[in-house]
């Protein structure tokens, strides 16, 4: 693998992920700001609107120093999008071994999601040791991962979906997690309102709440 970037760097950028929805281009920067003022420079872009692409050359662009990457990357084409936007990583709600290997030989790291063992052995044999586990709190939270993980100690994780500050400490006292990924501090009802001062608060908090 010739990645500019180790998943290691990645999830050990930050404690928390916040995963972004953004539906106007025009939001992503001052969104991807909010976020910084409030201790998270991670961010995960969500190829599920149409705007994402522009969100993610908008952020890499305005915020060089912060990771900017790619969430919901269903196959090649898309990973190879994200990439030319300027994604600095790419993270997956599941994997197909295609991607996985087109994904080697691309130049920025991919985290595959995985719900099972089986899954997380696959991701494994095809060279894969940082995956998401998704989605997480439905597939038993906390005590499902570190019940999944304990056979599988060269593995390391990311629960995403439904984290929350509630959660996100359980999941991080886990030996095999680095960090946790989760949109609760960026409601869509305070992004379409453009209420950037409320999210760098719910940012502050989640920070507090992963830090303890
Ligand atoms: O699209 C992806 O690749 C995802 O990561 C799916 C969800 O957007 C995240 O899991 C966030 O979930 P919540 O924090 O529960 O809102």
């Amino acid at each position: 693998m010739s990645w500019t970037l180790s998943p290691a760097d990645v999830f050990s950028a930050s404690p928390v992920v916040p995963v972004m929805v953004v539906e106007d281009a025009a939001d992503a920067v001052p969104l991807a700001k909010a976020l910084a003022a409030g201790g998270i420079t991670v961010f995960e872009v969500t190829l599920r609107s149409a705007a994402a692409l522009d969100a993610i050359s908008a952020i890499a662009r305005e915020l060089p120093e912060a990771l900017v990457g790619a969430g919901t990357v269903l196959n090649v084409a898309q990973y190879d999008a994200a990439v030319a936007a300027g994604a600095k990583f790419v993270i997956t709600p599941g994997f197909t071994p295609a991607l996985l290997k087109h994904a080697k030989a691309g130049p920025v790291p991919l985290m595959p999601g995985i719900a099972t063992p089986s899954e997380a052995m696959q991701a494994l044999e095809l060279g894969y040791t940082h995956l998401k586990f998704f989605p997480a709190e439905i597939n038993g939270g906390a005590k499902a991962l570190k019940a999944l993980a304990g056979p599988l100690p060269q593995l390391r994780f990311c629960p995403t979906g439904g984290v929350s500050a509630a959660n996100a400490r359980d999941y991080l006292a886990v030996k095999s997690v680095m960090t946790v990924g989760g949109s609760w501090m960026l409601p869509a009802e305070r992004v379409a309102a453009k209420d950037w001062d409320g999210i760098t608060r719910l940012a502050a908090d989640a920070v507090a709440a992963v830090k303890g």
